[in-house]
């Protein structure tokens, strides 16, 4: 018999360009935080504490390599040409705001790295996964060729691993990945319900829509993911996000809303037709079994759940059954959002503890602990059938964190991009990781 279905969380490593550039329109802390120094050392540190901790209470943690930037290959395509100096020095003089985009180390938000699709609800019984085209800005549409080939290359297997191309790369298909898609269920390995949460249509221009922000994430193309990934139309809903969220800078519905298990803990104002998402899960969970814990305004504003990303938090089951909440250290520091924390910790709902994990060099870009981790279920078979090396023991944090150590510089500022060395350093350091991930190629540098 084999071992009772896990989810893993596989985290992006942070990588050694992490900068703030402002790059993301519609993402509060991205645009106040343009041109701040990064210390990109710090930022992969505190991303791997908070793995390793995750690992020692015995939860599945995996890690996801970051990408190659700034990426040459981006620049040359786009006309830039010489030696990698040369194409460096052009695009800093010529257009620093592309050299910025092709820097970013946005990989490490593997929330949006794909969707993923369980086998215990699809119809061939495999594991789906599709990578996020992304495709609503520029540095981030870059992401999801080498994301593919790190998911194929850790999944290997096709008996029991599908994966899919990226959806079209055009606006009408906006894809963001997991970041707009909840699983709930009673077990793991049973089949569950998967939600989609879409900003807007592709298709229908009279459907509601935000007005100050672009909406990423399209019905259109959350369809097509349910569709590939041969999901039941009984156990599959979709939502829309309310436009007034996203305007509020809840660019991703995982800014304002986190499931897991049977449970859906959300803010109020996260939905645009809050009574029917909740009639429609309860007609699709198969035991009947949803809990949801509902945050009001007048606990939290909506402001304050995006300056806290109190949603953007993970929400994990923990041996005796109970519900974890691990939310960033600015929850602490919102007066609302502590005092909600304080009630619910005396409450009796499923959430029964919260943790706190510092992780402020990447909130500072808008992303929290559910944006750096992609969840994927696995039965004890799959998770025997994936490739081995790529899951978090103590041997391979230290590995990592001597890694990190050796090749990360702790300041990065906009001039430090356009320097040769940084990439270089920064080769060296990816060429030297999948080594000892055991993951064979995957960048285009290392062809
Ligand atoms: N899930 C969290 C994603 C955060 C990400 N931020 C950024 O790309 C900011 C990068 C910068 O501004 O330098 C985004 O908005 O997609």
């Amino acid at each position: 018999m084999s071992q009772p279905a896990q989810e893993a969380n596989f985290d992006g490593i942070v990588g050694p360009t992490h900068n703030y550039a402002g790059l993301s329109s519609g993402n509060v802390a991205s645009q106040s935080n343009r041109n701040a120094v990064s210390n990109p050392r710090e930022a992969a540190l505190q991303g791997l504490a908070k793995m390793k901790r995750l690992a020692d209470r015995g939860f599945l943690q995996g890690v996801l390599p970051p990408h190659e930037r700034p990426h040459l290959p981006t620049l040359r395509h786009l006309g830039f040409s010489g030696s990698d100096a040369d194409v460096l020095r052009q695009v800093s003089q010529q257009q620093p705001s592309l050299l910025a985009a092709v820097s970013s180390a946005s990989a490490m938000w593997t929330a949006n790295a794909a969707t993923v699709s369980p086998s215990a609800d699809t119809r061939d019984h495999r594991v789906h996964f599709t990578p996020a085209n992304l495709n609503d800005k520029f540095h981030r549409s870059i992401e999801h060729d080498v994301t593919g080939r790190a998911l194929k290359a850790i999944f290997t297997d096709e008996a029991y691993f599908a994966h899919h191309h990226s959806l079209p790369p055009v606006s009408a298909f906006g894809d963001e990945g997991a970041a707009n898609h909840t699983r709930l269920c009673s077990q793991y390995g049973e089949p569950g319900v998967e939600l989609f949460v879409y900003g807007r249509s592709g298709f229908d221009a009279s459907a509601p829509k935000p007005s100050r922000y672009n909406a990423r994430q399209t019905l259109e193309a959350s369809q097509a993911i349910a569709r590939m990934h041969g999901l039941h139309d009984g156990r599959t809903v979709f939502a829309q996000q309310n436009p007034a969220a996203i305007d509020a800078g809840v660019f991703h519905n995982d800014v304002i809303a986190v499931g897991n298990g049977n449970a859906l803990f959300y803010h109020e104002q996260a939905f645009l037709d809050e009574p029917r998402l909740l009639d429609d899960l309860n007609a699709a969970m198969p035991n009947g079994d949803l809990r949801t814990v509902r945050v009001p305004a007048s606990d939290v504003p909506m402001g304050d759940a995006v300056s806290s990303y109190l949603f953007n938090s993970q929400l994990l089951t923990g041996p005796d059954g109970g519900m974890t909440l691990l939310v960033p250290g600015e929850c602490q520091e919102t007066a609302s959002v502590k005092a909600y924390l304080d009630r619910l910790m005396a409450s009796d709902g499923p959430i029964t503890s919260v943790e706190v994990a510092d992780l402020r060099q990447s909130m500072r870009n808008g992303g929290g602990p559910a944006c750096l981790r992609l969840r994927v279920v696995l039965t004890g078979d799959e998770i025997a059938a994936m490739h081995d090396g790529i899951l978090l023991t103590d041997s391979l944090y230290k590995r990592l964190v001597t890694w990190v150590e050796g090749h990360y510089r702790d300041e990065i500022t906009p001039d430090d991009l356009a320097d040769p060395m940084l990439l270089e350093e920064s080769r060296h350091a990816l060429d030297e990781l999948t080594g000892i991930l055991g993951l064979g190629s995957i960048y285009e540098f290392q062809w």
